[in-house]
């Protein structure tokens, strides 16, 4: 039992904690003023990894060669997905920063040897992740190369969490970085001594769906019958379906076919093959230029009604008719390239060779093509692209002339549209001749009521995509 005059008097405390606080402030400062701040530095950490001595803590060596001396897939996960983790506050000390040639867009941001971040996962699962570059200890003349990994540092409890989840998490997070990073390809055909095959180059093409002058119904219909294609692998399977889609895009001279592809392309991540049929004279070329193309890839075929003759098919089967010895020539292995051969490659073998391929075939004539080309079911979106409408005009006139809102013109200008046949390419090169938005309008309204002066003979742009569809 303590007695009143042993307990301390709440002043009394009071003047304690006080002097105590005071002499820490005192000390505190004393050693700051004493201590440069590299060895503060050190003293912390210093104590701080005595305590974490005490902590039952696991940590994953992640090398940059497995043991059969290949690439470990994870250390350069590792170095990828991290860079996300470097762009908060400067926690690290040291970047290894770098760029690369034209294959990967931006800076590159590595740790520096012996620099740690820190990660959260899965609200509060705190990981260390450190990198390390050791120098070949001197004497050892088997090995002086330098070994570089990653170290991954947690509490003990996490095992299976890391080993389950986290490092496939780290995996998918750095595939995707890296292919939004990515500079997409386009390749193209490149006639050598060895033969036809593909050449390529980085594809710049800035068209996007934003940027691209088109109804909004359309262009949204568009990104989400892609959005879904990408997403249902499982179902392709399911059902067995080879994974790829085609679409068919129609329509006249500079209305924005090409354009319409770069903006897929720019927008999945995928590369583009450009096949120009022209040039493949042989079914066997065909074959092998097709199963050369990779994954995650847009194979374009432009102005399908001129790149072969779309009558060799009906052709076959008649001279078939008239001399029954003269089998089949479209199907004879290395002999000429018919659009029935291509067909039959592209539903066939082709597309189970390989996943997330995408065909295009663009055409100025629907109306020549050959019908088995738009069978149901051969092409799944037929896309029609048409003169400009006020609603494109309007998504140009921003691009171009950066007018976000309404223009005294525009009145006029909708109405000419709708009586006169222009198209995007025709606007955008209007545009582009005008440094001031309202002279650019002037001109432009001006050239469209000409076109109606000159037009009145020509076919009414309104029933125009009837007559381009119905053909
Ligand atoms: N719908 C559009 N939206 C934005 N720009 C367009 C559009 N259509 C055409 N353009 C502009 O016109 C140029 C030509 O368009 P593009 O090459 O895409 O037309 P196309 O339909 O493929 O023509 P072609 O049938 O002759 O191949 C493009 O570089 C682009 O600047
Ligand atoms: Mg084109």
């Amino acid at each position: 039992m303590f007695s009143t005059t042993e307990m301390p008097s709440p002043s009394s405390l009071f003047t304690a904690f006080a002097s105590i606080t005071a002499s820490i402030m005192f000390f505190q400062s004393m050693l700051n003023q004493i201590l440069p701040k590299q060895v503060r530095d050190y003293l912390i950490s210093f104590v701080q990894n005595l305590f974490k001595a005490h902590t039952p803590m696991l940590t994953f060596v992640f090398n940059e060669d497995n043991e059969l001396g290949g690439r470990n897939q994870i250390y350069y996960a590792a170095g990828v997905y991290l860079e996300t983790l470097l762009r908060g506050p400067p926690k690290t000390k040291r970047l290894n920063v770098s760029k690369s040639p034209k294959e990967i867009k931006g800076l590159i941001f590595r740790l520096e040897d012996g620099e740690t971040v820190t990660d959260l996962y899965d609200d509060g699962i705190e990981l260390q992740w450190r990198f390390v570059c050791s120098k070949p200890e001197k004497g050892n003349s088997n090995d002086n190369s330098e070994k570089r990994y990653y170290e991954l540092s947690f509490h003990n409890k996490y095992e299976d969490k890391v080993s389950n989840s986290y490092i496939q998490f780290v995996l998918d997070r750095a595939k995707a970085i890296s292919e939004e990073k990515r500079v997409l390809k386009m390749h193209t055909l490149d006639n050598s001594y060895k033969g036809i095959g593909w050449k390529s180059i980085n594809l710049d093409h800035p068209a996007t769906f934003e940027t691209l002058a088109m109804d909004q119904k359309k262009k949204d219909d568009i990104i989400n019958d892609l959005n879904r294609f990408v997403r249902r692998k499982e179902l392709y399977k399911k059902v067995g379906r080879a994974w790829k889609r085609g679409y068919l895009l129609f329509g006249p001279p500079g209305t924005g076919k090409s354009s319409l592809v770069a903006a897929m392309a720019n927008h999945l991540k995928f590369d583009i093959y450009d096949l120009q049929l022209a040039n493949v004279i042989r079914d066997s070329d065909l074959r092998r230029l097709l199963l050369a193309t990779g994954n995650r890839s847009i194979l374009v075929i432009e102005d399908i009604d001129c790149s072969v003759n779309l009558s060799d098919r009906i052709h076959g089967e008649e001279e078939k008719k008239l001399d029954p010895n003269n089998h089949d020539k479209n199907s004879i292995a290395g002999t000429f390239l018919t659009l029935s051969g291509l067909l039959n490659f592209i539903d066939g073998l082709w597309s189970s060779c390989g996943d997330e391929r995408i065909i295009i075939f663009t055409t100025n004539h629907k109306e020549r093509l050959d019908p088995a080309l738009l069978r149901p079911g051969r092409m799944d979106m037929h896309i029609y692209m048409g003169y400009c409408t006020y609603e494109a005009f309007k998504q140009l006139a921003s691009n171009y002339l950066e007018i976000s809102g309404d223009h005294n013109l525009y009145g006029e200008i909708q109405s000419l549209l709708g009586e006169t046949e222009v198209t995007p390419a025709q606007v955008a090169e209007e545009f582009l001749k005008h440094e001031n938005a309202d002279s650019a309008l002037e001109e432009f309204a001006k050239l469209l009521r000409k076109r109606k002066m000159e037009g009145s003979d020509e076919c009414d742009a309104k029933t125009d995509e009837k007559k381009w569809q119905v053909c």
